[in-house]
């Protein structure tokens, strides 16, 4: 695999953008692909224009949509929602060479959808928890920096992630490679899921997350995820502010010096909303929870484990995208009923 080889970024949105911008600048290169067709012109013609308090610079970036795409890529950067990750894996697919791989810097289990369909060894995890909003064609809001690990399924630390740790390093100087990706994936199940919990409400992420009132659902949430982790098998990591061992032992204390800190990182971010926020309120669309959500309580099922929280979140959330309810911190008062 030379270095000159250019890397396919499938998903040019918030998280794909910034890797392809940050990747392009930096010479490497890059294809882009999304289905925006306004979007792949605005990044062709006028550049792919990264904004917010992190840095700001536009990229021109060779885009295309994946009805034009041509070619056979060794290195493949999945960056679409947990939900569209099987349809753009079957497009994608005709163009990922024998010999070639496919790294998911999505949140999610994503890993497991795109193994079943390429298999283990030409799947690479990835963990991406810095902060980014699709503005409008061309434009990304790059709104904070945060932790970003790497590593193979099967815990091996090797040569490709290596290089794809240097391509994110370009991004986030911090990356790490790991021999516990899974680790990681599922600490942002539980850390995802109290976000989850924030979109019930028009609040910001640490607004929502603050008040004493509402910490009984994020307590009952976080343990959920970390009993169905250790169900699984998986020792889940902690990263910027989330601390996994806090929500799997109910440790009042703990519990509440992590949300404090998870409150305070988002606290100096610019994207003040999450993605799942985003999803209900601006972009006016399903957002991921039976991706996140519903594979949880899927994998709940297989253990006999019950997860109360997890269901009543997930049926909230899908009557928000249904439009039978709306929005609120009733929402979050009304979840503290079933986790206290
Ligand atoms: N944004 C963030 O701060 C973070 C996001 N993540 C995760 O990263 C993943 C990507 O999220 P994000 O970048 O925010 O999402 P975006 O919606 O900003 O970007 C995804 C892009 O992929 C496009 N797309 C959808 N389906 C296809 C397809 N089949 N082929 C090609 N392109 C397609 C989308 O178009 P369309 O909009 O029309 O669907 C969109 O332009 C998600 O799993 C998210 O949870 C993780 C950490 C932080
Ligand atoms: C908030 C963030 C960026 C994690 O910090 C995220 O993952 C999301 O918006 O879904």
């Amino acid at each position: 695999m030379t270095a000159r080889e250019p890397v396919l970024i499938w998903g040019a949105g918030a998280i794909g953008g910034i890797l392809g911008a940050y990747a392009a600048r930096a010479g490497h290169p890059v294809q882009m692909v999304d289905i925006e067709a306004d979007h792949v012109q605005a990044m062709r013609r006028d550049g792919l224009r990264i904004e917010g308090p992190v840095e700001e610079f536009a990229q021109i970036l060779p885009a295309e949509t994946p009805a034009t795409l041509t070619g056979t890529y060794r290195r493949v950067i999945l960056a679409v929602k947990a939900h569209h990750t099987r349809q753009a894996m079957l497009m994608l697919m005709p163009h990922l060479a024998q010999d070639g791989f496919v790294v998911s810097a999505q949140n999610g289990l994503n890993e497991r959808v795109i193994a079943e369909m390429i298999g283990t060894d030409r799947t690479v995890g990835c963990f991406v928890n810095f902060g980014a909003d699709w503005l409008e064609p061309g434009r990304i809001l790059y709104g904070n920096r945060a932790a970003v690990a790497l590593g193979e399924l099967d815990n091996r630390v090797s040569a490709r992630v290596r290089e794809m740790h240097a391509l994110f390093a370009l991004v986030e100087p911090e990356a790490v490679v790991t021999d516990n990706i899974w680790g990681y994936l599922w600490g942002k199940m539980g850390y995802g899921s109290l976000l989850f919990a924030t979109a019930l409400t028009p609040e910001s992420m640490s607004d929502a997350m603050d008040p004493a009132q509402w910490r009984p659902v994020y307590a009952a949430l976080g343990h959920e995820v970390m009993r169905l982790a250790q169900a699984e098998g998986v020792t889940p990591l902690g990263f910027n502010g989330f601390d996994p061992d806090a929500f799997l032992t109910r440790d009042t204390a703990r519990m509440d010096a992590s949300i404090d800190a998870m409150v305070a990182h988002n606290r100096k971010t610019a994207k003040t909303h999450s993605g799942i926020y985003r999803d209900l309120a601006i972009r006016k669309r399903k957002t991921e929870v039976d991706a996140q959500v519903g594979v949880l309580i899927e994998i709940g099922r297989g253990h006999s484990i019950p997860t109360p929280a997890l269901s009543e979140l997930c049926n909230l959330i899908h009557g928000i995208e249904n439009g039978t309810r709306t929005q609120s911190t009733a929402l979050l008062d009304r979840m503290v009923a079933t986790c206290s």
